[in-house]
């Protein structure tokens, strides 16, 4: 059982554990955020106790302490298009088993009451152990969000063995097919994206969508990757869409939880989808191609400045950083400087791991060596190493300090280069 905190309402209310709470302690998950239900108490009822109200369209309250959300058991009803379409009802007659049957899936409609007992309309238990993403009701194409949700949870959960329910992934279709999903906002989306690719699987996400026929309106410039061969000496996988894949799950593999990387490995060969036809399966200049489809889509998504820095660097430098061994000493140097390595050193070691995540997210490839990695750190470091102050005590400023400053970074590189061969 998972404890709960002491309640400040009157006796006849009821207070339930619901959601991603229950889910994730009974599949052993390390505990994310607690959301509570409250039954048979009113709006009042809840001020009273000193909960401040949130929801401005749901009876959502913060507890005074905790700071945890509380809801009033509520039913929605559909009312215009969208994901905020809805006619929300909350009143102390509302029971717990109508606020669990507007919810996504069974694995999310299970309650916990304050002693302890497990509730569970909706057969989520019995979905939880055969690992099963399943709707609750029909209800469930009402809120096109759900098609992502549902392709972020196969991300969090597909390790575990989850699949989606037959059932479940026809209404997805129907939703895609609706056109209901242009109607989510640029931030939902990239929430359930970035959450998706914090997640051990994201290429789960991926599939699920494509699954749905949902990824060419959720994400078009990597639904374009499908389909489209690379040279199988190289790629052993061909398909530029299973690579993409491959490269997210190593991403994930080698930085979990980080969504930075995750979006850049997402965006690094989005170039590859532009290659003419005649050129295939060979993609050369699509570093170049790529730019004009990862600013599309970090624009389009609103996500944040440093992770379309960091998807276009990775877009642009992917092919250098994988021949670094080939590189000239003031090659690597400029390198790093397109990436502001030198500002901000965390770029490098960041560009160093999509690339590992590029090279190993190849089919049977997975456990071979990465040595551009070390490479890439060590030499920046080298360069890194080279003090501003030593040069400037040489009487040097402007223009010839920053010559100077170049010049002694390239030596640091060169030795440091001629260590590691
Ligand atoms: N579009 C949505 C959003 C939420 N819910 C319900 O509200 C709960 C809480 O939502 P949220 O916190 O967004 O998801 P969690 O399942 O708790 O997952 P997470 O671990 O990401 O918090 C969900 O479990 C689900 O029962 C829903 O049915 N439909
Ligand atoms: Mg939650």
């Amino acid at each position: 059982m998972i404890p709960m905190p002491p309640s400040l309402l009157p006796a006849s209310v009821q207070v339930y554990l619901v959601g991603g709470a229950v889910r994730d302690a009974l599949l052993g998950l390390p505990p994310g955020d607690r959301d509570f239900v409250v039954v048979g108490a009113s709006v009042q009822d809840m001020l009273s106790a000193g909960f401040r109200q949130v929801g401005r369209e749901f009876p959502v309250f913060l507890h005074p302490e905790t700071g945890e959300e509380y809801a009033l058991a509520r039913t929605e009803r559909k009312r215009g298009l969208g994901h905020t379409g809805f006619v929300v009802h909350a009143d102390p007659g509302v029971t717990l088993e109508d606020d669990l049957r507007r919810r996504d899936f069974t694995i999310n409609a299970i309650a916990q009451s304050a002693d302890g007992q497990l509730i569970d309309p909706f057969g989520g238990l019995h979905d939880l152990q055969a690992r099963r993403l399943r709707h609750v009701s029909d209800a469930f194409v009402e809120d096109p969000l759900r098609v992502l949700r549902a392709a972020r949870f196969m991300a969090q959960l597909a390790k575990l063995g989850f699949t989606v329910d037959a059932g479940t992934l026809t209404l997805m279709q129907q939703m895609a097919a609706s056109g209901e999903l242009t109607t989510l906002t640029p931030e939902r989306v990239w929430q359930e994206l970035a959450k998706a690719l914090r997640s051990p699987a994201p290429s789960a996400f991926l599939r699920t969508l494509r699954a749905a026929d949902a990824l060419r309106t959720v994400l078009p410039e990597v639904d374009a990757l499908y389909g489209i061969p690379q040279r199988p000496e190289y790629h052993p996988e061909v398909d530029t869409g299973r690579h993409c894949e491959l490269v997210c799950d190593m991403a994930a593999q080698l930085a979990p939880g980080d969504d930075l990387i995750g979006y850049a490995a997402l965006c690094h060969d989005l170039g590859k989808a532009l290659t003419p036809a005649a050129e295939l399966p060979r993609h050369l200049m699509h570093e170049q191609r790529g730019v004009a489809p990862v600013q599309a889509l970090s624009e389009r998504l609103k996500t944040p400045g440093e992770h379309r820095t960091l998807a276009l660097l990775a877009c642009r430098e992917h092919l250098n950083v994988h021949r670094i061994a080939e590189l000239r000493p003031a090659t690597v140097h400029d390198l790093i400087n397109r990436c502001d390595g030198f500002r901000k050193p965390a770029r490098i070691d960041q560009l160093a791991t999509v690339c590992e995540a590029d090279a190993r997210g190849r089919a049977g490839l997975a456990d071979s060596p990465y040595p551009q990695a070390q490479w890439l750190r060590r030499l920046h470091a080298a360069a890194l190493s080279v003090r501003g102050e030593t040069i400037a005590a040489h009487g040097l400023t402007g223009p010839a300090f920053g010559q100077a400053l170049r010049q002694a970074r390239i030596e640091a590189i060169a030795a440091a280069r001629a260590a590691l061969c």
